[in-house]
């Protein structure tokens, strides 16, 4: 039977992050993809132009439509702009029970455009990091949840056993924004040990969405019955390929090639 992964996030327009990046990822990797979008953004490679927040009602009959029929195998969160969404969306996971629960901590756009409303990060900590299967901050997003700077890997490392004390089950610390190393690694802690994921670093500025993408690929992995060390080591490959391989459009940051980890497999299987 297919598996069905739900994303509860923000619309981009430019097609490269947000909901549009989720549902693209799922379909990838062979997930059915629903969506609950709580905030419509203007935005483009170049930035964020726009952003309408959805009214709580709106964001509540979706999720309600979702949970009494369809019943998502696994769920993500991406831009949740406020705490009243928080709120509701937690209350919707706990009381409908929803496993595997994917919570990317979105923040502010590349461009800096605010995708989360300051009131809002204490709901985040509160409500639904003890929620979160998994967590997956880049690393300002980290430093603005716990409120220690990182520098070093060490540094790291404290942060992610810290916001598994704040009570998310498993911590992916991103490595996008380490500017300091050639390598891109990326930091697991399931609250025993720490397991390194490490890429080169691709230099291009079409990276837009590349936080979204990579949380939307735990998810269909995490729907599809994968341990999360499993769900993480094929999100690191499918936001790999898609990174390596840019569609190179639009003329700011770029958004990835969301095609590329699955062309690249039947490429292989042909030969
Ligand atoms: N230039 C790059 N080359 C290779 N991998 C990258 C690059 N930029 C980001 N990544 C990877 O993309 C994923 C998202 O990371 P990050 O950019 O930190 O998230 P966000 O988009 O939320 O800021 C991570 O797996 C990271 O290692
Ligand atoms: C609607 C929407 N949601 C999330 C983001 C942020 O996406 P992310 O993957 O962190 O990529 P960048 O914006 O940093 O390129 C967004 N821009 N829009």
């Amino acid at each position: 039977m297919v598996k069905k992964a739900l994303t509860i996030a923000g619309s981009d327009s430019g097609g490269g992050a947000g909901i549009q990046a989720d549902l693209k990822t799922f379909q990838e990797l062979d997930v059915y993809g629903m969506s609950v979008i709580t905030a419509v953004t203007a935005q483009n490679t170049t930035g964020v132009q726009g952003v309408y927040k959805v009214p709580l009602e709106g964001i509540q009959e979706q999720l309600q439509s979702i949970a009494e029929d369809l019943r998502p195998d696994a769920i993500k969160t991406g831009m949740l702009f406020n705490s009243d969404t928080i709120d509701a969306v937690s209350r919707f996971i706990e009381f409908y029970e929803m496993k595997h629960v994917v919570v990317d901590p979105v923040m502010i756009a590349k461009g800096g455009a605010s995708l989360l409303q300051n009131e809002a990060v204490k709901a985040l900590k509160e409500k639904l990091l003890p929620l979160a299967t998994i967590v997956t901050p880049n690393i300002p997003e980290a430093e603005v949840l716990t409120g220690i700077k990182i520098v070093t890997m060490d540094d790291r490392k404290q942060v992610a056993k810290l916001l598994h004390i704040m009570g998310a089950k498993t911590v992916m610390i991103k490595g996008g924004h380490d500017q300091g190393r050639e390598e891109m690694i990326d930091l697991l802690y399931d609250g025993q040990q720490f397991h390194t994921f490490s890429s080169n670093r691709i230099p291009t500025k079409n990276t837009h969405g590349t936080g979204c993408t990579f949380s939307a690929a735990i998810t269909a992995q995490l729907a599809k019955g994968s341990s999360v060390v499993q769900a993480v080591k094929v999100a690191k490959d499918f936001i790999q390929a898609a990174i390596e391989e840019d569609l190179h459009i639009g003329s700011g940051h770029g958004p990835t090639n969301h095609w590329a980890y699955k062309r690249n497999k039947v490429k292989i299987a042909i030969k």
